[in-house]
């Protein structure tokens, strides 16, 4: 199969658990809650989406023809130093496109594989950590993984009842929109009425990082 991304960049994992590390990006095209079209915004499952995955223009983008020259990039992205390696695949939605080749090719590699994924789709069995970002009015079907990435405030969804699902670690992360100084308020009373959670920020946009 060939893969459709949008950007593949070197960066610092900048939100949860391994926010500040060193990781390779790989954001697939596509999204199955939200054409990514801002005149469909509104009526989108999806409606806060901060991230622009539509076509495979960004820089390191592109059709790739199948799984080992995606994960050639990758390398050439990550460098030859073998220590350490990892790589968060995220979108868009990534698990419109992830499949056993990659996740073999990434694991020849020398990869730990990370994943963001909306949780709509089962999360690819072969992966190093699942961080499911739950969306309001949409199905989430992947109920355990390594961290639960709660976006708040958002209207239709109840923390308490995300508890009962099966994740390691369970993050609120500050809606990005007009709206940062309550919405970091919102995520703050959260943690400290129920202490299961913790904080996650968006620790690049406020490096100025990608
Ligand atoms: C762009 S999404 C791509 C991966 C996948 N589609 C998902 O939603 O998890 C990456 C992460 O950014 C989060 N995110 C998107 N828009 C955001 C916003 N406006 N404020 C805070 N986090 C946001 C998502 O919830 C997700 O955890
Ligand atoms: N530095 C950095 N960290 C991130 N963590 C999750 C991101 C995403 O868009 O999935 C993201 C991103 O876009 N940049
Ligand atoms: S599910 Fe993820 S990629 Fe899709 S619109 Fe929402 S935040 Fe953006
Ligand atoms: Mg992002």
């Amino acid at each position: 199969m060939s893969y459709a991304v949008k950007e593949m960049f070197l960066t610092l994992q900048g939100e949860g658990v391994h926010a500040g590390r060193r990781a390779v990006f790989v954001r697939f095209a596509g999204c199955n809650l939200w054409s990514g079209r801002e005149e469909d915004r509104a009526g989108a499952i999806c409606r806060f989406c901060d991230t622009d995955f539509v076509g495979m223009d960004g820089a390191g983008g592109g059709r790739f023809a199948d799984a080992s020259t995606l994960v050639a990039a990758v390398e050439g992205h990550w460098g030859p130093d073998c220590e350490r390696r990892f790589v968060v695949l995220t979108g868009g939605e990534p698990m419109l496109q992830v499949d056993d080749p990659l996740i073999d090719r990434l694991h020849d590699a020398g990869f730990v594989v990370a994943i963001e994924t909306n949780g709509t789709l089962a999360a690819h069995p072969g992966l190093d950590w699942v961080c499911v970002s739950p969306k309001a009015g949409s199905e989430v079907v992947q109920r355990r993984g390594d961290e639960l990435k709660l976006v708040w405030p958002q209207a239709g969804i109840d923390p308490v009842a995300l508890e009962t699902w099966d994740f390691a670690n369970r993050l609120v992360q500050p809606l990005d929109d007009a709206r940062a100084a309550e919405n970091h308020q919102a995520c703050i009373a959260l943690v400290m009425d129920r202490p299961l959670w913790r904080l996650s920020l968006q620790t690049h946009k406020l490096l100025g990082l990608r």
